[in-house]
């Protein structure tokens, strides 16, 4: 069976797979492009050498001539006049193209690498990525992937145009001396190994600590901005900013060891290739082949010598970017690898009841000690069950259970009868409607961020809404966000609410949605959400007068029933709502006290009140 990925267990990005698994696919995709870049890039190559090659040997065939008139008028100057301008024209054009063709490939590539990225890190959610910092996300997604660009660009392209272009080259002059071809092709592989064997060992503590470098000051960086009012009020911006100095000052100092070893090795080849360029030069003036003496062809094989100088040139700065594409080439598996820890089918049933089932549940965080233990509810369709209790006892833990963030490690789910896992992520979403602690504004406009709740809503829709939601002063066209309108904290959480009241679920699941509200406007919004999920009036005042008065109010146990018959709830959606305070606690089928990840009461708000004292304790402060 077909499936997709999902948040899970594991804390960061850790990978267990091959990169293979991402490599070879997008080499395949774009292979044709990759390959034409190459043999572009050897073109332009083989026609560079074979133009200093043809010219040095023209100089040195046409002075020879010169000597005497015969020679002189014998000498054919046209051909190789007419070479030489041929290969200057393929030579600029075969790199015009080479530069064109390789970096639309590598863009290419990167594009593709980057949707790849995307795929696999926005499954990953809240869970898997919680222990991994934002701004090493973004390094991930656009420095790293970016270095990835050295990997086709700077090391495939250049070590495979040497290979290639030395191949050619030898094939060419063990034509004419066999022994010369397979001395400088020798020199110019040991000239390769002697450049890897520096480049390398030297270069790769600077090249990882560059990645690494850039990694910790843009984290740092990003954190810096985004706590700037923190940092003002404490009077810490001048420690941090010295901080991020230094950090800045360690990758600076990696970049300038890079470009000393870039120079290093650059001086490093030209030494080489001239003691190489010198071997020739002696060899030949014995001869070249059978010609003895070489006239012009020693020209044309020094000329040829001279000119390998450009297929060894671009490998000293590959092998000093080795060590950095590989750093960054791991950090991008990892991400692209890490392992599913939440399986979700890609077809299941449609959720129709809304009935959900705990049985004998125990969660715990990676490495943590347990956080829910045995915990055993059920849920009937269209019932409404408040969930309370101290901070930290494990409320939100059971609901991210619930939304399958999470997987329980012991018991199971029912979902309608079926365990959660037989339902696609879509239909799982579709289903259920979460009001979080934390609403995200988008910046956007109030229309753009309420249609994601449910982009088919009208423009009356959400007028209408928003006025339920007391947000009716806010046009739909305002802009939210960053450089846009700040909404205050109670705003945020009615327009989380008004998210909610959009959307057509069987399931709606609050996490403490109305913190942080005044009282008033607590029981307002509670009345919305309760009657969003009875199907009922939103406006009925007469809810509205009861939740209000049990929000502080004794006696509300005798007068909710009156107004809201719990039963009600049986046809509408089915509601789990976490609760620090006992507002409208009386409209709940049933009520979870939850103690140090255990439900230590339950039933409805009478029975609580009478037969569990720190209930009634709490409900009377
Ligand atoms: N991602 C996580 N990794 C490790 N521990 C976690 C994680 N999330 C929560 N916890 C821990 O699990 C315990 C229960 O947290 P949870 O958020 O479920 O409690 P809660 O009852 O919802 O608290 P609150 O009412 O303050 O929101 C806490 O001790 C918390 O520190």
């Amino acid at each position: 069976m077909m499936t997709s990925r999902g948040p899970g267990m594991g804390a960061g990005i850790r990978s267990n797979t091959s990169s293979s698994d991402w490599l070879w696919p997008l080499l395949k995709r774009h292979s044709l492009m990759m390959l034409l870049g190459l043999l572009l890039s050897l073109l332009a190559l083989l026609t560079g050498m074979g133009l200093l090659s043809l010219s040095g040997w023209f100089l040195s065939a046409t002075a020879l001539a010169g000597l005497t008139v015969t020679t002189a008028q014998a000498f054919n100057f046209f051909t190789p006049a007419g070479g030489v301008r041929a290969l200057s024209i393929a030579r600029t054009a075969s790199r015009y193209g080479e530069r064109l063709v390789t970096h639309e490939a590598t863009f290419r590539a990167l594009t593709t690498l980057r949707s790849l990225a995307w795929q696999a890190l926005l499954p990953l959610g809240e869970a898997r990525l919680g222990g991994v910092r934002r701004g090493e996300l973004l390094n991930r997604l656009v420095a790293d992937i970016d270095t990835l660009d050295h990997l086709y660009l700077r090391l495939a392209v250049p070590l495979l145009s040497f290979l290639l272009g030395l191949l050619t080259l030898l094939g060419m002059l063990a034509w004419l001396d066999p022994a010369l071809a397979l001395i400088l092709g020798t020199g110019l592989l040991f000239s390769a190994l002697c450049l890897l064997l520096l480049t390398y060992p030297l270069g790769r503590k600077a090249a990882q600590g560059q990645v690494q470098g850039r990694r910790n000051y843009r984290v740092a960086l990003l954190e810096f901005i985004s706590a700037q009012g923190e940092l003002a009020l404490f009077g810490a911006t001048d420690r941090y900013r010295a901080a991020l100095d230094e950090l800045e000052l360690g990758w600076q100092h990696c970049q300038r060891q890079l470009a000393a070893l870039a120079g290093l090795s650059q001086g490093f080849t030209i030494l080489l290739h001239g003691a190489l360029v010198l071997l020739i030069l002696l060899l030949v003036s014995n001869g070249v082949g059978s010609n003895q003496p070489p006239g012009a062809l020693a020209a044309l094989v020094l000329f040829v010598a001279l000119s390998t100088m450009e297929l060894l040139s671009p490998l000293s700065t590959a092998f000093a970017q080795l060590a950095g594409t590989l750093e960054a080439a791991n950090r991008v598996d990892d991400l692209l690898t890490a392992p599913p820890g939440v399986e979700f089918v890609s077809q299941g049933p449609t959720v129709t009841e809304g009935r959900i089932e705990l049985r004998d549940v125990d969660f715990a965080y990676p490495d943590c000690a347990p956080v829910l233990k045995g915990i055993s509810l059920e849920l009937a369709p269209g019932s409404c069950t408040a969930l309370i209790g101290k901070t930290g006892s494990g409320k939100s833990s059971l609901l991210a259970l619930l939304t399958r963030s999470w997987e329980p490690v012991h018991g199971e789910i029912l979902l309608d009868g079926l365990p959660l896992a037989a339902y696609s992520e879509a239909e799982l979403r579709r289903a259920i409607t979460v009001v979080s602690q934390r609403v995200h504004v988008f910046s956007a406009s109030l229309r753009d961020n309420l249609l994601l709740a449910n982009e088919a809503a009208t423009d009356a829709e959400l007028t209408a809404v928003l006025a339920k939601v007391d947000l009716g002063h806010l046009a739909l066209d305002a802009w939210l966000g960053d450089g846009g309108r700040p909404l205050s904290g109670g705003e945020t959480r009615r327009l989380g609410i008004a998210r909610a009241l959009l959307r057509d679920s069987p399931i709606l699941l609050l996490d403490e949605p109305t913190e942080g509200l005044d009282r008033h406007t607590e029981a307002q919004m509670l009345r919305l959400l309760l009657a969003h999920c009875r199907g009922g009036d939103e406006s009925a005042s007469e809810n509205q007068d009861v939740i209000e008065n049990q929000a502080g109010a004794e006696g509300l146990a005798e007068r909710s029933p009156k107004a809201l018959a719990k039963g009600e709830c049986k046809q509408g959606r089915t509601l789990l709502m976490i609760s620090h305070r006992l507002t409208a606690m009386a409209q709940m089928d049933q009520i979870c006290v939850l103690e140090q990840g255990q439900i230590v009461a339950r039933g409805d708000h009478g029975q609580l009140l009478s037969e569990f004292a720190p209930y009634a304790r709490q409900y009377r402060r």
